[in-house]
């Protein structure tokens, strides 16, 4: 089992996550490679944490058309990689394609990376679900809904805020993942996340996998953060 802290390693080159990650040398550690650093340094970037022994969630969140989606996910499964994403909003065909294209990729005798769905990103919020992409449900019953889909196309969970991750228990079960992105310290800027939740409460409302990006890697020391989140998540208060 990983660690449930994923580490969003939002840099623009190798060299500067190299530098970011030399504090935990010897730590095995659950990153996530998102856009930024995978358009610029291509799979040596995942062959590389994995030697180093980090779980890696390769975060591109695919949406296309199922075919595009399945020659995707075959490729990518190939990378060794533990978890990869789509986005909800491609829909059931483009889901079942995405669990095809990683069966179809993952090498004989090596488990299939898990696929989950993002719901509704944590930067959105009801004002811009409702006016900007023009979805009339309340953004819970969206979620919760997309959570659904996302479970019955063959998802092994969802990307959600912590706020919706009991709500998603109750409906999907225990076993569907709820992997939280928009986890914020209280004393945290909460840059342009929107639905955020600190990392004990996460816990608490069900969180499986929190997902943790510049509280830690822009915070002046790393590893303190990193052993602040472990602390917090575990029950404690920081003062
Ligand atoms: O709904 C989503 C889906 C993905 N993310 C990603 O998580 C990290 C969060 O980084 P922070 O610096 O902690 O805000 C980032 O890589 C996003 O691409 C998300 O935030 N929300």
């Amino acid at each position: 089992m990983h660690t449930p802290f994923i580490v969003a390693l939002d840099f623009p080159s190798k060299h500067d996550v190299q530098q970011f990650l030399r504090p935990f040398s010897g730590t095995p550690l659950f990153v996530k490679v998102g856009m930024e650093l995978y358009y610029q340094e291509g799979p040596a970037i995942i062959a590389m944490f994995k030697e180093q022994g980090h779980a890696v969630f390769l975060d591109l969140k695919l949406h296309d058309i199922p075919n595009t989606v399945k020659q995707a996910m075959k490729g990518l499964a190939r990378l060794g990689v533990d978890l990869v994403n789509v986005h909800a909003a491609g829909g059931r065909r483009m889901m079942e394609a995405a669990i095809e294209g990683l069966d179809a990729g993952t090498p004989s005798g090596a488990a299939r990376p898990r696929c989950i769905a993002v719901t509704q990103l944590t930067s959105t919020d009801e004002r811009m679900l409702h006016e900007e992409l023009w979805i009339s449900q309340p953004l819970e019953e969206t979620v919760s809904h997309y959570a659904a889909l996302a479970q019955a196309s063959g998802m092994d969970g969802v990307v959600c805020s912590a706020n919706e991750a009991t709500l998603i228990k109750e409906r999907c079960g225990a076993s569907f993942l709820a992997v939280t992105p928009g986890i914020r310290f209280a004393d945290d800027s909460v840059h342009d996340q929107v639905r955020v939740v600190t990392p004990r409460k996460a816990r608490a409302l069900g969180a499986d996998y929190i997902v943790i990006g510049r509280s830690i890697t822009r915070a002046a020391d790393p590893l303190a953060a990193y052993s602040r989140l472990q602390h917090e998540w575990n029950g404690g208060e920081t003062e």
